[in-house]
């Protein structure tokens, strides 16, 4: 299990403990840091490294205060504790234990006396390298990281089993509490067997757990014991060694290798694995220092400091007697927990690199923001399910520097577009947001919408807030050429195409829209042959000019707009099925200003600016009862009509307010808001109906003109010149 867990709500994502994790036990998902039990070495790196103290230990302190309050407690006080004590005297120190209910206080100085002699006799005549296995963080690392090393650890005691081994010999029933530094030593404490200690706290734990007594002052002697320098040095730099071979006659120098450091230890090892390590007692120490630098010191003083508190008191300190020991088993065994990874394949890695844009070596930049050493790593992280994609800060950047582009951009053409298409109904506003959305793609567009609705400013808009911007805006009015002359327009001719061709020929609309967008007004005009070309333009994205044999490719956007029913022409067999689904990829009905009546004042307000602007003169308002009748009117030719409305008020109206008596007679006979009925002419009605009844009659009889004829009750004769009549093929 793992002593270490992540507080989800503190955890901000800033990826240090990823960064300072040794052996990759970080996993991050959905931005939070997870510890991965099977890989953490309990060895504290990520809770040095947490800013936020999102990082959690297992705790004991309730278990110890209950244990104090019944009595009986024994604490077993790690040998870097004079560092953290600090300013506090050693003695006030053990009195402050007992007050609080303590009622032995040992150092594990016993545990260091017990093993050593058991660690000369392991190491006796061994040739090969033997590490020492009383940092836990190491035993863990080797255990979890390097198991092909298990061989070389140590199989004997930490100080810490051997002294409560002893002190459990004595007293079966006591409670053994371990305080120190380390938060391996919880993991070593609950892997151990069941009984052995009771509890561990830490130097910081215990701080904040007697932190009303702490200040206690009342000098009592310390209990009086032989003076023993060597074991309180175990927990600094070459402690081991030191206590092992005090005087040198078991070791040459370069027998011995002093290792410390989480860096340090983890390239030792792998050294050691490759077969470059010939010396033969190694005295590794996960800590920089050793454990006076342990995660959970819980002091101010530099190491330096720290570490000359431990051999002051080391040199006041005076043996424990310890009476006469008994023969404890003091072995201990390892087990192999290595948990490989899995090792992604190069396509694999590479496919991720690519993603958070690294194509070539020069984009991996190696920043170490996502906690790796190198962009490589994390992918590989990635591909291993440890790391996420999006923790690469550059790739982060970049993209929320396209965003922020993105939505300034659309700030901006929302304020362009709404001086442009204006209107405040919900109608016009969905139609900006729309026009926004369409501008960013090239997908060909058909707008429908009554005659003067606004349908050329929505094409107009689409092309302002498109990337096309730049280039330009053609409109052909495909009602308003003869048939003989919109093909020339349309896709330009060579010279000599025609009698009375230009020298030189001439480039058409298509063309002249390079790069921009063409907007095909009053598409349902078209006459049918040019139907059928203007379809495979479409299709095969080129077009030739007329007399012409070179393919120019088309880049412009195509934008077609009518006021027909071109479902009704396809019946009619006036307009392509075909052309019309190339057409309508995306279509927009505009709609009439009679359903949106809210956007009568300020269309009004901004045509009377725009012609205030041109004829330089002051802006005219309008009467609020000229209003009402704007409301009233059911405006059949929609905004263009408004628009001349407004026009001809602007010029008649002397003052700066129009008036009623400003407005055409037609609108000034609705009188008080009532509706004007316009109603088509008799005449004109008449041949509507009978061209509808004639189409709905072939239609029926699957286009067999006699049976239409007679569905109708109409002689065959008059039904052949009916169709010529209104022109249905
Ligand atoms: N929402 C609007 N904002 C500003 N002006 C508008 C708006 N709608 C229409 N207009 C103005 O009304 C007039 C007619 O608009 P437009 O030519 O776009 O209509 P249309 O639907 O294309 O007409 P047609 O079917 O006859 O081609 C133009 O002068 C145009 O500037």
């Amino acid at each position: 299990m793992s002593v270490v867990s992540t507080i989800k709500d503190r955890c901000k994502a800033c990826y240090s403990c990823v960064r300072q994790c040794p052996v990759k036990a970080i996993k991050v998902k959905v931005g939070q840091s997870m510890v991965v039990p099977e890989r953490c070495i309990s060895c504290g790196s990520c809770i040095k490294a947490c800013s936020q103290n999102a990082k959690e230990v297992v705790t004991f302190v309730p278990q110890v205060e209950d244990y104090l309050k019944e009595g009986g407690a024994i604490a077993l006080l790690a040998p870097s504790f004079p560092a953290s004590i600090y300013p506090l005297d050693p003695g006030d120190f053990f009195n402050l234990l007992q007050e609080a209910g303590f009622n032995e206080v040992h150092e594990l100085t016993i545990g260091v006396e017990l093993t050593m002699p058991r660690y000369r006799e392991y190491l006796a005549g061994r040739k090969e390298p033997a590490i020492g296995s009383h940092c836990a963080a190491v035993v863990n690392l080797i255990e979890k990281h390097f198991p092909d090393l298990i061989q070389y650890l140590i199989p004997i005691d930490s100080a810490l089993m051997a002294t409560a081994k002893l002190l459990r010999h004595r007293n079966k029933n006591c409670r053994l509490i371990f305080i120190g530094p380390c938060i391996a030593k919880k993991e070593e404490v609950l892997n151990s067997p069941e009984g052995i200690i009771d509890a561990v706290l830490t130097f910081k734990e215990l701080k904040e757990l007697l932190k009303d007594m702490w200040e206690t002052k009342d000098v009592v002697p310390a209990p009086s014991f032989e003076k023993s320098y060597l074991p309180s040095t175990f927990p600094l730099t070459g402690g081991l060694v030191k206590n092992v071979d005090p005087r040198g006659n078991i070791y040459r120098e370069d027998e011995v290798a002093v290792v410390e450091g989480k860096e340090e230890c983890v390239q030792f090892l792998q050294k050691l694995q490759e077969g470059y390590i010939k010396h033969r007692l190694i005295d590794m120490l996960f800590c920089k220092g050793g454990c006076i630098d342990g995660p959970e010191i819980a002091s101010d003083l530099d190491v330096f400091n720290r570490q000359y508190q431990v051999y002051q008191y080391s040199r006041s300190r005076k043996k424990e007697n310890l009476g006469r020991l008994p023969k404890l088993q003091l072995d201990r065994s390892f087990s192999n927990k290595y948990q490989p990874l899995l090792s992604p394949s190069e396509e694999d890695i590479v496919r991720v690199l690519r993603y958070t844009n690294k194509n070539k070596p020069e984009d991996e930049l190696n920043c170490g923001a996502c906690g790796y050493n190198s962009c490589r790593d994390k992918a590989v992280a990635v591909c291993q399910g440890l790391a996420e994609i999006e923790m690469c800060l550059p790739y982060l950047l970049e993209q929320s520097r396209g965003e922020l582009e993105y939505y300034k951009k659309r700030l901006k053409m929302s304020d362009e577009i709404k001086d442009y298409l204006v209107g405040d109904s919900p109608y016009i506003q969905g139609l900006r947001q729309t026009a926004i959305k369409l501008g960013q793609n090239d997908a060909t567009l058909l707008i429908l919408g009554e005659s003067g609705v606004g349908k050329e400013v929505l094409a107009r808009a689409v092309h302002m807030v498109s990337p096309r911007s730049e280039k330009p805006f053609i409109a052909i009015n495909c009602a308003a050429l003869p048939e003989q002359l919109i093909e020339s327009e349309l896709f330009g001719y060579e010279e000599g195409a025609f009698t009375g061709a230009r020298k030189g020929g001439k480039p058409g609309k298509l063309d002249q829209a390079r790069g921009g967008s063409l907007l095909l007004d009053e598409i349902a005009e078209l006459p049918l042959s040019t139907q059928a070309k203007l379809l495979r333009v479409l299709q095969e994205r080129a077009f030739e000019r007329v007399g012409g044999t070179t393919a120019i490719r088309l880049s412009a956007r195509i934008i077609a707009a009518t006021n027909q029913d071109l479902n009704r022409l396809i019946g009619e067999g006036k307009f392509r099925s075909d052309l019309f689904y190339r057409l309508n990829v995306i279509s927009v009905t505009v709609p009439a200003l009679l359903h949106r009546k809210e956007d009568i004042p300020p269309l009004a307000d901004h045509f009377l600016r725009e012609l205030a602007a041109e004829n330089k003169s002051p802006v005219k308002l309008i009467a609020s009862e000229a209003l009402a009748l704007f409301a009233a009117y059911e405006w059949p030719g929609n905004v263009r009509e408004l628009k001349n409305v407004i026009e001809r008020a602007f010029y008649t109206a002397d003052g700066n307010i129009i008036q009623v008596q400003h407005l055409p007679d037609y609108i000034r006979q609705l009188n008080g808001g009532r509706k004007i009925v316009r109603l088509t002419p008799m005449k004109k009605a008449v041949r509507n109906l009978e061209k509808d009844l004639i189409i709905k009659a072939l239609k029926e009889t699957n286009n067999n003109k006699v049976d239409a004829a007679s569905m109708l009750g109409m002689p065959r004769a008059t039904f052949y010149l009916k169709l010529k009549e209104y022109n249905i093929h």
